[in-house]
């Protein structure tokens, strides 16, 4: 069975309510592929969660962007899984490295957050991902292996989980991994799930890259064969605006635009705006026609 390609927009701690009702109109306007090939889910902060669930178009979906590791109670700030399902958001991304470095969120506490909004009915985005000075002292592998052990050792089934793979130096940075670079942590990842969690889970689970993804090199990132998809910060909240009118219809795109302003028309507007991460959703057709 083939893994969909999954595309998650984190916006991290940004935005103003209106900021976020221009971003959500503006992917609902775009056109993308169908949901059967690729998985679209944005992550607003939590305080936008209701308001994006309610206007964002139905074919994406939300996920928050944590939640504690128990059941609800005396947990000031905090905000449990079952808040969530209440409110019908579907996803949650737990781990992420600015949580486990900013916060001292541990290995075994992101595990136990991860199995608990499982057995919630959440599905989750689990980020995993070495700092600089892990991987020049060539310990990325163990890094990566004892942060996807222990959901391991608390989680039998992994339908519903995404596995993130994001190294802490390429996130924000704008230094990429190379295609290479992301290709053979994900590839080592996987051959870890094989021998710790199955040939099934290992063939089934989408293992999808983060750190300063965006519309230039997501294709060629999205070519590795098995990077499943990608989780984007920055690049999810810019706006670009649309370059490519087909040349071959911009002269006559051009001339009515300049015929209706001269009737007085309000003409055609002569340039888009698009959202850059409609365009890293639509490299997921790198795979559709591998
Ligand atoms: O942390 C990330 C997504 O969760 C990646 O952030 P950037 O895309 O801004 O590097």
């Amino acid at each position: 069975m083939g893994r969909k390609f999954f595309v998650g927009g984190n916006w991290k701690c940004n935005g103003t309510g209106e900021e976020v009702k221009k971003i959500v109109s503006m992917l609902n306007e775009a056109e993308v592929h169908s949901e059967d090939v690729v998985e679209v889910v944005v992550s607003p902060p939590y305080v936008f969660l209701p308001l994006v669930k309610s206007l964002l178009r139905p074919d994406f979906h939300v996920a928050a962007q944590n939640c504690w590791v128990n059941k609800g109670g005396a947990f000031t700030g905090e905000v449990s899984a079952e808040m969530l399902v209440n409110l019908g958001i579907p996803w949650v991304i737990l781990g992420h490295s600015e949580r486990r470095l900013l916060l001292n969120e541990s290995n075994e506490f992101v595990g136990d957050k991860i199995a608990y909004a499982l057995s919630r009915g959440l599905k989750v985005i689990a980020c995993v991902g070495e700092t600089l000075e892990q991987r020049e002292s060539g310990s990325t592998m163990a890094v990566v292996a004892a942060q996807t052990k222990a959901i391991a050792d608390r989680v039998s089934n992994w339908a519903n989980i995404v596995l993130a793979y994001e190294p802490v130096w390429a996130i924000g940075t704008g230094k990429v991994a190379t295609p290479a670079q992301a290709q053979e942590v994900h590839c080592e990842l996987r051959k870890w799930l094989q021998e710790n969690a199955g040939a099934e889970v290992a063939a089934t689970t989408r293992i999808i890259y983060g750190g300063s993804v965006n519309g230039a090199n997501c294709k060629e990132l999205a070519a590795q064969p098995d990077l499943d998809g990608f989780l984007v910060g920055g690049a999810s909240l810019k706006v670009v605006i649309f370059r490519s009118l087909p040349s071959y219809s911009s002269l006559l795109y051009l001339s009515l635009h300049l015929v209706a302003e001269s009737l007085s028309l309000s003409p055609f507007p002569l340039f888009f705006y698009q959202p850059e991460f409609i365009d890293i959703i639509k490299s997921a057709t790198v795979k559709k026609n591998a």
